[in-house]
């Protein structure tokens, strides 16, 4: 069809350059037009690899945008990639953006770093407030400094003091809990996500910063919490510019000089500002240097070190804010999500709960870092819940030079959008991929690529140890204490920002084994 059109368009223009009657002309200038506007766009590419339709200059930033503004990003790529298989192309603005599911693509993209790298595109989208911050600084030498420098407070030592922190706190969450099925006729009904988005905001305070912004206290007590509702807004910033362009963002509200960023980042400037010189004066009165074994990330980005150099205060107050984001959202949907298959399948639940009962009954010292690995039902569980439910269901990458994938060349400066969400359901490596089936993971080793979730390569998740602890302590805790029950009749569709998770959250009715 499209090559009818060309030709006939062609025939007129031949007409033209004979006759140059004003009504040929004219339907040759308007034709020139359309082809130039819609054909050229939609024309098979040097990749070859398909896509839906693209509309002039836009591409499909359009029906992108829409989706991503209303949350409900994932509905239109999981349409797109049952239309279009493993790997298809989109473009916005003149960018060109191939979205990945397929699981060899998705393992070279993140490990091999001779041919791809992390854009600046992330950091473009959020330069006025967590523009020097690692998650999302390029590939290159900056990203490498912030890696090498904070990569120590995660490491095992640190892990085990911070165990130490989260058991108790998610055991006065627990008494919470108690405390309110008690007043409730012997069971406590909360939203669950609210719980945990103010327990994982609180820890990640704590551990890495050691200052509590009491998001649980405000929760419970119902008063306001501004360090929390700001925070909780840089996402959404994030997540309202990703697909429009900087030009129009301070038409939304959204732009670099809108008062709503400025604020936001106003108020970390005070907020961390004073949490910085409080930690420079607790150093300063310190009789001796802190020993770089027991330093938080704090310490990491306020001492810098000999061979990386010190931080300037905007990589210092960026790196907080993005681990406050890069840290709790996710934890906390993860946690969510996993309680909503615990709730709607009580039978693995009991069994949860019975080699919780055994398992903590044989540990001598204690539940810490170190022996949550003997939980093993606990590891498939919390896998499996991983797997169908990635709450980092999408990454960026770029290609840095032509790439040959199965035959056909992707251009060097493609972008990339690897859909782990994609990837973790994908038939051809899990059977029966919908099925919640913990079981699977019975001596599985997965395919590279095809469970991700927190991502791979070099730059994979600096987190993920702490919030493996996080959330498996908190399972261990609930369970042992608690019956979870999901309450009827609610609405659980997923919504996307950043990150994806209940859009409405998760009600359960949580009952206390005597
Ligand atoms: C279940 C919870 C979490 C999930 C699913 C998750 C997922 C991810 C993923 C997929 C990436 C890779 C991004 C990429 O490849 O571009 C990542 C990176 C990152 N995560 Fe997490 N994360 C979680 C918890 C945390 C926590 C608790 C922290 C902080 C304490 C954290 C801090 C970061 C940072 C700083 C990066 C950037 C690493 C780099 O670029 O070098 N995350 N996370």
């Amino acid at each position: 069809m499209i090559s009818d059109l060309v030709r006939s368009l062609v025939a007129r223009v031949a007409t033209v350059g004979v006759k140059a009657d004003p009504l040929s002309v004219a339907i040759a200038a308007v034709g020139g037009l359309v082809v130039a506007l819609f054909v050229v766009p939609n024309l098979p590419t040097k990749h070859g690899i398909p896509g839906p339709f693209r509309l002039p200059i836009a591409g499909n930033a359009l029906a992108l945008a829409k989706y991503a503004n209303t949350g409900k990003s994932h509905e239109l790529f999981h349409q797109y990639f049952t239309k279009y298989g493993a790997v298809f192309s989109l473009s916005a603005f003149g960018v060109l953006i191939l979205a990945v599911r397929d699981p060899v693509l998705i393992h070279r993209a993140l490990t091999d770093t001779t041919s791809f790298r992390r854009s600046e595109r992330a950091g473009q989208r959020v330069p006025d407030i967590i523009g020097e911050a690692l998650f999302v600084l390029p590939s290159g030498e900056q990203w490498k400094r912030h890696r090498k420098q904070l990569q120590p407070a995660f490491a095992p030592l640190q892990l085990r003091n911070a165990a130490t922190v989260i058991d108790p706190v998610v055991g006065k969450l627990a008494d919470y809990f108690t405390d309110l099925a008690a007043k409730h006729d012997g069971s406590a009904t909360v939203n669950i996500y609210s719980e945990f988005t103010a327990l994982t905001f609180d820890l990640i305070g704590v551990i890495g910063f050691s200052f509590n912004l009491d998001a649980i206290k405000s929760l419970h007590e119902g008063t306001a919490n501004e360090s929390f509702e700001i925070l909780e807004d840089v996402p959404i910033i994030f997540q309202q510019r990703v697909f429009r362009p900087p030009s129009t963002w301070e038409h939304h509200g959204i732009g670099l000089k809108s008062p709503r960023p400025l604020r936001v980042r106003k108020f970390l400037d005070d907020l961390f500002g004073r949490v910085i010189e409080e930690r420079h004066a607790a150093n300063s009165r310190a009789r001796e240097p802190k020993d770089p074994k027991t330093m938080d990330v704090l310490d990491r980005l306020l001492l810098g070190s000999e061979e990386l150099g010190t931080f300037t205060k905007n990589e210092v107050i960026g790196e907080m804010a993005a681990f406050f984001l890069a840290g709790h959202e996710t934890t906390a949907n993860t946690l969510t999500l996993l309680m909503m298959e615990l709730s709607r399948n009580p039978e693995i639940q009991e069994r949860l709960y019975t080699e919780n009962k055994t398992t903590l009954a044989s540990l001598k010292e204690g539940l810490t870092a170190e022996n949550l690995h003997e939980f093993k039902y606990l590891d498939f569980v919390v896998k499996e819940s991983q797997r169908l439910h990635a709450v980092v269901g999408r990454v960026g990458r770029q290609t840095t030079r032509d790439i040959d994938y199965n035959g056909r060349i992707i251009p060097a400066g493609t972008n990339l959008m690897l859909a782990f969400n994609e990837a973790h359901r994908d038939p051809k490596y899990w059977p029966a991929p919908e099925r919640f089936n913990p079981d699977r993971w019975d001596g599985l080793k997965p395919h590279p690529g095809s469970f991700v979730p927190f991502g791979d390569g070099p730059m994979n998740c600096i987190g993920q140890k702490l919030a493996l602890i996080e959330i498996k302590m908190t399972i261990i805790r609930l369970i042992e204490r608690f019956r979870i029950a999901l309450v009827p009749g609610q609405d659980l569709s997923y919504v996307t920002t950043i990150t994806t998770g209940l859009k409405h959250g998760l009600r359960v009715a949580l009952t206390p084994r005597i």
